[in-house]
């Protein structure tokens, strides 16, 4: 059975949503004084150890009379810990898609554990989860690791499926391991979820810390997920390639496709930065093509009004016209659906459509750089976005809370409880500042008419969002 979760409440509406802990179901734990008491370089740092009793608001816009709301909390190095540096034998795996900065996330656990905690026992686990049972394992050092964030992928390897719960913490329990880091996406973290439960269960003292991955940036409660950044940025790159086709040719037309599988974000940002794209299609705002306010009625106003245009559709964009165009549906090893490719058949659609107008001859290239933008390097700013989730998450495990995420919350590092990111999705809101800005940018219709706008309207807002301008992890914003 799943997890009650760990609620404290307070004064004026107070809620803390805490994360578990090792005491939660295990006695007699020995507690040693954080090693970085004595560690030259933070001993100086004024207040470096977070206070116990510090958290962090999900929601910073309040009104006067509002109850002060869900917390969580906040991420750091705590004055005493769980493990002596001597007793931790540490793993790292990596699940699901890729995305930039895994390796960075990857080096940055061995270095903490190493460098801040003195742990010297690290072991990848090779291709995702069914690596614990089915792979040998990598030892990693510092030495090893060392210039690993240079590159994109995971050097550790990841694969969809095969999630084996018993044979999984089998390996755990046989391995002598104590801390297990998990670095994926939704279906990844529902995974540890599952590993973190079998442990409780087994009364083993080990800790199951995740660092939430994805490029599409769909995971609930977070700022933004690691990769993000260097995702829009590479996307900048297919953008102007096909800007620079598309008006170099009369009648042009630039289609690229980017990740999103059930959010825009990448596609949205991307667009948003670019300024050159004259329409954005993602997964949460629906379109239709033929007839009076439809896709293929603008294209064709766009062309005659600027002679070219530029298209940037996300990969989910759409699927309920892909699918009656082609109903089969298949899923992956992990379950997820498999998506029509709904770049290629836009490209199609339009030229269909121009082929029957002698008159208005096009030129359409499509682009498909997904892969290429997800395989790159994390970027700058990335890079340090993934240090601090990766150290925020040692510093946890060593503190001995376990089923936790480490993750962004307001500008601020947190620990989340798995709960509450697998089961939503965060998502483009339509109806929220930051798709309007895009309409205004790009000049397109927004396709919907008044009945399905109060439609949206009524759904209820999620409530995190992509911070507003969130190029730096650090910012400190609000929400859009
Ligand atoms: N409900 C679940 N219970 C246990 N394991 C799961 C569950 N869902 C997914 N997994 C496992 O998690 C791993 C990764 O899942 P998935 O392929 O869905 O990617 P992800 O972590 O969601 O990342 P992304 O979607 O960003 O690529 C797989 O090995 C899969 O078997
Ligand atoms: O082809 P793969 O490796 O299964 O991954 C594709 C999916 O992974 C994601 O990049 C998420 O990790 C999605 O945007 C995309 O649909
Ligand atoms: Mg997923």
């Amino acid at each position: 059975m799943a997890d009650q979760a760990k609620i404290e409440t307070g004064d004026y509406g107070y809620v803390l949503e805490d994360v578990p802990h090792l005491a939660d179901y295990l006695s007699n734990l020995n507690i040693y004084p954080n090693p970085l008491r004595f560690n030259p370089a933070y001993s100086v740092v004024k207040q470096y150890f977070v206070d116990c009793d510090d958290t962090v608001p999900e929601k910073v816009v309040v009104n006067k009379n509002d109850p002060r709301g869900v917390h969580f909390r906040r991420a750091g190095p705590r004055q005493n810990v769980f493990f002596s540096p001597d007793e931790v034998h540490a793993c790292i795996v990596t699940c699901g898609g890729l995305c930039p900065g895994l390796n960075t996330v990857i080096r940055e656990i061995v270095c903490a554990l190493f460098h801040m905690y003195g742990v010297t026992r690290v072991l990848g686990i090779d291709g995702g989860y069914r690596g614990f049972y089915s792979k040998n394992t990598i030892t990693l050092t510092p030495k090893v690791v060392n210039d690993i964030h240079k590159r994109g992928g995971t050097i550790l390897g990841s694969s969809r499926g095969g999630h084996d719960k018993s044979k999984i913490v089998d390996s755990i329990q046989d391995r002598g391991i104590n801390q297990v880091y998990i670095i994926g996406g939704d279906g990844t973290q529902k995974g540890a979820a599952v590993i973190y439960e079998e442990i409780k269960r087994r009364g083993l003292k080990a800790v199951v810390a995740g660092i939430p991955k994805t490029i599409d940036n769909d995971i609930a409660v977070i700022d933004k997920s690691f990769g993000f950044d260097t995702a829009v940025e590479e996307a900048q790159r297919a953008i102007n390639a096909a800007h620079v086709e598309a008006e170099s040719a009369e009648n042009g037309i630039g289609v690229v496709k980017l990740m999103g599988r059930y959010s825009g974000f990448i596609a949205m940002y991307a667009t948003l930065a670019s300024r050159d794209v004259d329409l954005c299609l993602i997964p949460e705002s629906p379109f239709f093509l033929e007839g009076e306010g439809g896709l293929l009625e603008y294209v064709e106003k766009r062309l005659k009004e600027n002679g070219h245009m530029v298209i940037v559709v996300a990969e989910g964009a759409g699927q309920e016209l892909v699918a009656q165009a082609n109903s089969a549906t298949a899923k992956d090893a992990s379950g997820n659906k498999l998506l029509k490719d709904v770049g290629m058949w836009l490209a199609d659609k339009i030229k269909a459509h121009f082929a029957s107008k002698q008159h208005m001859p096009i030129t359409l290239k499509y682009i498909d750089p997904t892969y290429m933008i997800r395989a790159v390097p994390s970027n700058a700013s990335d890079n340090i976005y993934c240090t601090l989730l990766a150290q925020s998450c040692v510093h946890g495990a060593m503190a001995g809370f376990t089923g936790f995420i480490s993750g962004l919350v307001h500008g601020r590092q947190t620990y989340i409880p798995f709960s509450r990111i697998v089961d939503h999705h965060n998502n483009v809101v339509i109806t929220d500042r930051m798709w309007a800005r895009l309409l205004s940018s790009t000049n397109q219709p927004s396709f919907l008419g008044p009945k399905e706008l109060s439609e949206f309207q009524k759904l209820e807002e999620p409530l995190t969002q992509l911070l507003e301008g969130g190029t730096t992890a650090t910012s400190t914003s609000g929400k859009n």
